[in-house]
């Protein structure tokens, strides 16, 4: 049986950490301020937001929830994006993915200031973190999380085959980055992928984030392999479940995250530090 990787566990103790470092800016008379923006009703970002309040409240940061219309347009949606740009209580901004059709996602992070940008999806910070110098740069909190799960459970990635399951902005290509920085040797799947079950197979780390419900199973999965489950997604039942069929995968991987109490409660626990990060940059900039 896999070891399980316990995301709660491993985001009450960085907390622990982050609660300090929110100590300190307070004693400067800083609060962290991060805004997160949501256009529409998306059920998976829903989760994020209301666990993420929850979190933000107990910890003593400065958080602000703002739900937009489904049916706001790209320009007014850029004009309260650039209104915290220029906000000097705010720190970090996280636009919600993804998006209605409507708006083009590319112009938006185009929109937020990279030096505010807390899922590091802008453009100049994603390309920062592709040249591996990362220095003062903010990285998308899902991979990063996670790569505190290897490094909290010594999980060596050196020489290692890793395969990524999924591409998207948010995941997969950060998560890719993060694991060659680290020196392993990285694959790319996604939906024009042939025969992905072979590759899948090969990998000694396992990442998958595509929203499709259990869709990994323990045929698909190489035995001692680290899986790590990224998917939020519903069951036929509407049990909130991963991409990972994890009652049959546990039984054949060395190490595996649960959902939920895996990867979720860690990318939070990231956005939290990772902003107040942030505010430490900026007072370091200013004082
Ligand atoms: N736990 C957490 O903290 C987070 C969880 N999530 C969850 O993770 C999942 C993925 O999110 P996100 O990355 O934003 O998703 P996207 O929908 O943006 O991307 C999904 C990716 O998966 C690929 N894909 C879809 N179906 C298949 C398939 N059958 N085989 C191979 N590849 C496939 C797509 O390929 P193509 O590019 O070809 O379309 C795409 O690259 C969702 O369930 C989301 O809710 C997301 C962010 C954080
Ligand atoms: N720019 C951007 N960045 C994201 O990181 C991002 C996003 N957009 N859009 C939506 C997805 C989804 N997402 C989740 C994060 C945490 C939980 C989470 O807290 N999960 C708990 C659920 C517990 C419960 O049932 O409430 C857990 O897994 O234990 C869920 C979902 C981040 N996302
Ligand atoms: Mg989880």
């Amino acid at each position: 049986m896999a070891t399980i990787m316990d995301g709660k566990a491993l985001a009450a103790e960085i907390d622990m950490r982050t609660a300090n470092r929110i100590q300190r800016l307070a004693d400067q008379g800083i609060t962290p301020g991060l805004v997160v923006i949501l256009v529409g009703k998306d059920p998976a970002s829903q989760i994020y937001v209301r666990n993420k309040e929850r979190r933000a409240k107990k910890l003593g940061i400065h958080s602000i929830v703002r739900n937009l219309p489904e049916t706001i347009s790209e320009k007014e949606l850029i004009k309260i994006i650039q209104e915290y740009n220029e906000d000097p209580t705010v720190h970090a901004i996280l636009v919600q993915l993804p998006l209605p059709e409507q708006i083009n996602e590319f112009h938006v992070t185009m929109a937020i200031s990279p030096t505010k940008d807390v899922d590091g999806f802008n453009p100049f910070n994603l390309g920062k973190l592709l040249i591996n110098k990362t220095d003062q740069t903010p990285i998308a909190c899902t991979p990063q999380g996670i790569m505190s799960f290897f490094k909290k459970y010594q999980i060596n990635l050196d020489g290692k085959k890793a395969v990524m399951v999924g591409r998207s902005t948010i995941v997969g290509k950060p998560m890719a980055a993060l694991l060659t920085n680290a020196n392993a040797t990285v694959t790319i799947a996604h939906s024009h992928t042939h025969h992905l079950s072979e590759l899948t197979r090969e990998a000694d780390i396992l990442i998958v984030a595509i929203g499709v419900a259990h869709y990994i199973k323990a045929e698909d999965v190489k035995p001692g392999a680290v899986v790590i489950d990224v998917g939020m997604d519903r069951d036929s039942n509407g049990k909130l479940v991963g991409d990972v069929d994890f009652e049959s995968v546990e039984k054949k991987a060395s190490y595996i995250t649960p959902v939920p109490k895996g990867v979720g409660p860690m990318t939070i626990t990231t956005l939290i530090s990772q902003t107040v990060t942030m505010a430490e940059w900026s007072s370091e900039k200013n004082g």
